[in-house]
């Protein structure tokens, strides 16, 4: 079955931009989770520009799902994720200056870094998942590196798929499998939303998790957050 993870960075956002507490961002994690949603993922930025590390601490404890926490391994990171213990980490390669993620890691070059950064996390009984673009040797080396699952980075598939549905996903479906092949877990995010999410599961059943944000909470604007979530899920069917 594959799990949807929320994630309320951008709730975050828009509560950061008048500087008090609407919308209150703990709440909307506990809702989301009453509505169905089977996860909650925040992406603490250096800069706080949404997610803000008091939050990470305040959502901790209160969550009854599962808590992935994303980023870069900066000693900070690291440090927040093995205070907090989230049920999972993602470790994604952003500069701090990043507008957004826009890439995987490179695996490969960077094998002795996330070897040991992995292992940091491996020891204080946090699941790990690297994110990589669809590309075998970067989950090949994902592996390597002790990686308990890999994140396919799907904003090339969301992009390409209403021009080339076929051709977006043959990437991900080869990415998919040699992650399989290798005993790998599978996670899947960034720029999913209504229109590409069913034909990348139906595609790839075999996901074990996928982590929405700007899509689904941009949906919830005009149809509810219980309705987007509930809609969400029925992609995963
Ligand atoms: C790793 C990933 O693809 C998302 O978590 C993305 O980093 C969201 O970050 P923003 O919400 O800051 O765009
Ligand atoms: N890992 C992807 C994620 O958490 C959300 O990405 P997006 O849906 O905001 O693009």
């Amino acid at each position: 079955m594959t799990k949807l993870s929320v994630n309320i960075n951008k709730v975050a956002t828009l509560r950061n931009a008048r500087g008090g507490n609407t919308p209150n961002v703990t709440k909307v994690a506990l809702d989301c989770e009453m509505f169905g949603a089977e996860g909650i993922t925040v992406h603490p930025r250096p800069d706080e520009r949404h997610i803000r590390r008091s939050d990470v601490y305040e959502i901790r404890p209160l969550l009854k799902t599962e808590f992935n926490i994303e980023g870069y391994p900066s000693p900070e990171f690291i440090e927040l994720v093995l205070q907090v213990k989230p049920n999972q980490v993602t470790l994604v390669p952003d500069d701090p200056s990043q507008i957004t993620s826009n890439s995987g890691w490179d695996t490969k070059n960077n094998l002795a870094f996330l070897t040991e950064v992995l292992d940091r996390f491996t020891r204080a009984g946090i699941r790990t998942s690297v994110f990589v673009a669809a590309d075998v040797e970067m989950v090949e080396y994902a592996a390597k590196a002790g990686a308990d699952r890999v994140e396919l980075y799907t904003e090339p598939y969301a992009t390409l798929y209403p021009k080339d549905p076929e051709a977006a996903i043959a990437p991900f479906v080869e990415a998919a499998k040699t992650a399989r092949r290798l005993g790998l877990g599978l996670n899947a995010g960034h720029d999913l939303s209504l229109v590409n999410l069913n034909y990348l599961y139906k595609n790839i059943p075999w996901i074990d998790e996928v982590s929405i944000g700007h899509a689904l909470i941009s949906d919830a604007l005009y149809m509810g957050l219980e309705k987007a979530i509930h809609e969400y899920k029925n992609c995963l069917r």
